[in-house]
């Protein structure tokens, strides 16, 4: 579907480089209450990596394995599915259902019905309020932004400069989540979310043979150690090879070929380990972290290097421009490369501008809303792999390299009535964080099946600071796993009498 607009228009009010969700949402806020207009300048499709090639079909993916893996551990039911494996064609077919078929003809319909425009094309900063854009048929256009231009380009997966390893086209996020063949074996390169998450996926698909290599000791290197050793025993326990503390040197493939996403690449990859061991697969997937998409949207033209994270204050304004008009919000800022940060920062964003347009000087103290310091603070983020993994704030590391008196706790979510009646084989860990000093909760981490709702209960706490004599009236529901917080408060009293009286 085409964009909506005149094409001789020249002039909005705001300009959005980047229409995934977070500028989708910045477009929104700054125009629904103020009488600014708004439009969307994007390259591929509305609606951007989350919805595509990302987010929603990874969950797509994970979601059948899920649900088999917990009907085989549940007494009852799980005669029924015994022996049985996923039926893949109807998982790829979903998958494509829940992508929309990479058609944004829905998202532009959204933008249109919310008076936002759109303009298909690569855009590029041209001096200060100005953007240049080459459409699809090569030609250019010059638009101008009254009050503000926000950037939201987002990320691509890194792909490091290891030999070989560009020549050979490897799989990147794009084509693991948008995967229309099966490899019979895999080789990961990372530890990190993809890593886990894809391993998953391509596992219950029925990877024959899947190897991750990763140079940390552990998977899942941001979060709390134990849960990445969770994770590891069970994909362990599922049959995927771990080499930890090792690194890919060089990767060989005698036929690259652009064949498309999500099919292999060509035939048999080779790699060489730094132990001098090779691995042999027929497709390798790239999983070692993003690189932000700066390096070519013209930030030279306003006094800006170009590539690398952009730097933004807490209501999302880029830093060392002068005149407030440039702002970003998503993956490009470096802050935390999650959809619902982005678009958190893109509702503060959003609002700051239509207040600006209006003539105010909106209050950036710490607990205003139109700071994005508190949502932070408390940034959740679930990795659902089989167990997930749920966190909000900070983790025990991160808490002490801020200076803070920290004291933990912690429970094993095993032994709860609410985990005990969900399946036969229930293993989980949860970590409570605390500032000693306001004895508040500042992170929290859980690990095990179904455990994604109970990180929004974290997030409140460490956002809202509350103490914790207040959390002990929080009552959880029985028998449900958010008892798991009522056990942390006892074995953290338990802790704290037996530290006086010791
Ligand atoms: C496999 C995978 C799974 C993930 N799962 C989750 C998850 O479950 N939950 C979660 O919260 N996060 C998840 N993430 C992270 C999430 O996808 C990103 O944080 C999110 O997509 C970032 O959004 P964004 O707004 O920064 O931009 P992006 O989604 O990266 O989109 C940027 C948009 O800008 C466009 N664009 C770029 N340059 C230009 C230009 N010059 N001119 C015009 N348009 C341009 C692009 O075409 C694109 O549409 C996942 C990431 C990956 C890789
Ligand atoms: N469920 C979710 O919320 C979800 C799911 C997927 C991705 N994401 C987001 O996407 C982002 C990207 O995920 P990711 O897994 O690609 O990144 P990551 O930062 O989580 O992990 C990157 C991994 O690649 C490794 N690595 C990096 N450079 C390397 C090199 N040169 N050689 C060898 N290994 C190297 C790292 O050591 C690490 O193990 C994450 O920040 C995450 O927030 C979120």
């Amino acid at each position: 579907m085409a964009g909506s607009v005149d094409p001789d228009r020249s002039e909005w009010d705001v300009i959005v480089l980047g229409g995934a969700a977070a500028g989708e949402n910045a477009a929104q806020y700054a125009t629904q209450f103020s009488g600014l207009d708004a439009v969307l300048v994007e390259a591929e499709l509305l609606g951007g990596e989350c919805s595509y090639w990302a987010c929603m079909p990874s969950k797509a993916l994970l979601r059948p394995g899920d649900v088999l893996d917990s009907a085989r551990h549940v007494p009852g039911v799980a005669p029924l599915v015994a022996g049985g494996t996923l039926d893949v064609p109807a998982v790829l077919a979903h998958r494509d259902t829940v992508v929309n078929h990479l058609d944004d003809t829905s998202q532009i319909r959204w933008a249109l019905d919310t008076d936002i425009d759109v303009v298909r094309g690569y855009g590029r900063l041209a001096g200060e309020r100005v953007v240049r854009v080459t459409g699809p048929d090569g030609g250019i256009r010059t638009l101008t932004a009254r009050h503000a231009v926000v950037i939201d380009t987002g990320s691509s997966s890194a792909v490091p400069p290891i030999r070989g390893l560009a020549e050979a086209r490897p799989w990147t996020s794009r084509d693991v989540t948008n995967l229309h063949e099966v490899p019979r074996r895999v080789v990961i390169l990372g530890g990190g979310v993809v890593a886990c998450e894809s391993a998953t996926w391509l596992r219950s698909l029925g990877v024959a043979e899947l190897s991750l290599v990763l140079r940390e000791e552990g998977l899942l290197p941001r979060s709390e150690p134990f849960a990445g050793r969770l994770v590891g025993d069970a994909l362990t326990a599922a049959g995927v090879r771990l080499l930890p503390g090792r690194t890919i040197t060089e990767v060989r493939r005698a036929d690259p070929a652009d064949t498309g996403t999500g099919i292999p690449h060509g035939g048999e990859v080779t790699c060489v380990l730094d132990d001098g061991t090779t691995l042999a697969a027929d497709e390798i997937v790239v999983a070692a972290g993003r690189t932000p998409n700066t390096g070519d949207i013209g930030l030279s033209s306003v006094g800006r290097p170009d590539g690398g994270y952009l730097a933004v204050d807490n209501q999302q304004c880029v830093c060392a421009v002068p005149g407030r008009w440039l702002y970003a919000v998503g993956d490009v800022c470096g802050r935390a490369l999650l959809t619902h940060m982005g678009k958190y920062q893109a509702r503060v964003a959003g609002e700051v501008i239509a207040a600006r347009a209006a003539g105010q000087h909106p209050d950036d103290g710490e607990d205003s809303p139109l700071n994005a310091a508190a949502g932070h603070r408390g940034a959740p983020q679930v990795t659902f792999t089989d167990p997930q993994v749920g966190s909000a704030g900070l983790t025990e590391r991160e808490a002490r390299a801020a200076g803070i008196d920290v004291e933990t706790v912690t429970y094993d979510m095993a032994g709860l009535a609410g985990t005990y009646v969900m399946r036969d084989d229930y293993t989980g860990r949860a970590l409570l964080v605390l500032d000693r000093a306001t004895d508040t909760v500042v992170g929290a981490t859980f690990v095990g099946p179904d455990i994604a709702d109970l990180v929004h209960a974290a997030t409140t706490a460490v956002v809202a600071r509350i103490p914790v004599p207040v959390l002990w009236h929080v009552v959880p529901s029985y028998p449900t796993p958010s008892e798991v917080w009522l056990r942390l408060l006892e074995t953290l009293r338990a802790q704290r009498t037996q530290a006086r009286t010791a």
